[in-house]
């Protein structure tokens, strides 16, 4: 059995694409990063947890946490508190590149692996005024760095370089090479 230890709909629209089986009980952890943490550790660190904690409750299952960042000079950038910040985040990735770095860990008892992805992503030069309209869609507010790469977001980029699926919140690739590790099978049909 495969839990995915996630809230978030885009990891089980992702899960769910390669034909994995799974259920899914969500892990409600403190996302604060420490003092100093580099953002690989970070997203490392939360993904395991996430798996973790959900795993205490199911011995004998295989357990999935995932964590995405965006990373911009070096910086940490999270969901966004509320519009102001959103537009700030916007503001920032405008006309630059930054990475999205997503962290994927399994848990099977005292077993455990943790992998970490990144992908480039270049933004196109924003108007204030666009910023503003893409804030007012609401799609910002539940996503790292501010934006939704498989939504409207998907008209603020120029060109990615690396795993789409990673940029959405789940490496597909890499996670299908990790769950075969934990003989979780991918395709399953019927
Ligand atoms: C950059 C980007 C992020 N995101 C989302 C993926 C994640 O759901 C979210 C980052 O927050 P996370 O804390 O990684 O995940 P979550 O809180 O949504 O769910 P959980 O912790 O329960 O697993 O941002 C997109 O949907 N599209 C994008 O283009």
């Amino acid at each position: 059995m495969l839990i995915l230890a996630s809230g978030s709909p885009r990891r089980r629209e992702l899960l769910a694409q390669i034909g994995v089986r799974f259920e899914v009980d969500v892990a409600d952890i403190d996302e604060t990063p420490e003092a100093s943490e580099v953002a690989q550790a970070y997203v490392e660190r939360l993904a395991l947890e996430k798996a973790r904690v959900v795993a205490a409750r199911h011995s004998d299952a295989v357990v999935l946490g995932a964590d995405t960042s965006v990373i911009i000079d070096g910086e940490i950038l999270g969901k966004p508190l509320d519009e102001a910040d959103a537009a700030t985040m916007l503001a920032r990735l405008a006309g630059r590149k930054h990475q999205v770095l997503t962290a994927v860990a399994l848990v099977n008892g005292e077993r455990a692996l943790v992998r970490s992805i990144i992908t480039q992503v270049h933004f196109r030069s924003l108007s204030e005024e666009e910023i503003q309209c893409y804030v007012a869609t609401g799609e910002p507010s539940d996503k790292a760095g501010s934006y939704g790469i498989q939504g409207f977001g998907a008209i603020l980029v120029d060109a990615i370089e690396g795993s789409y699926s990673n940029v959405v919140g789940l490496p597909l690739t890499e996670t299908a090479a990790m769950l075969k590790e934990f003989n979780v099978p991918v395709w399953q049909v019927g």
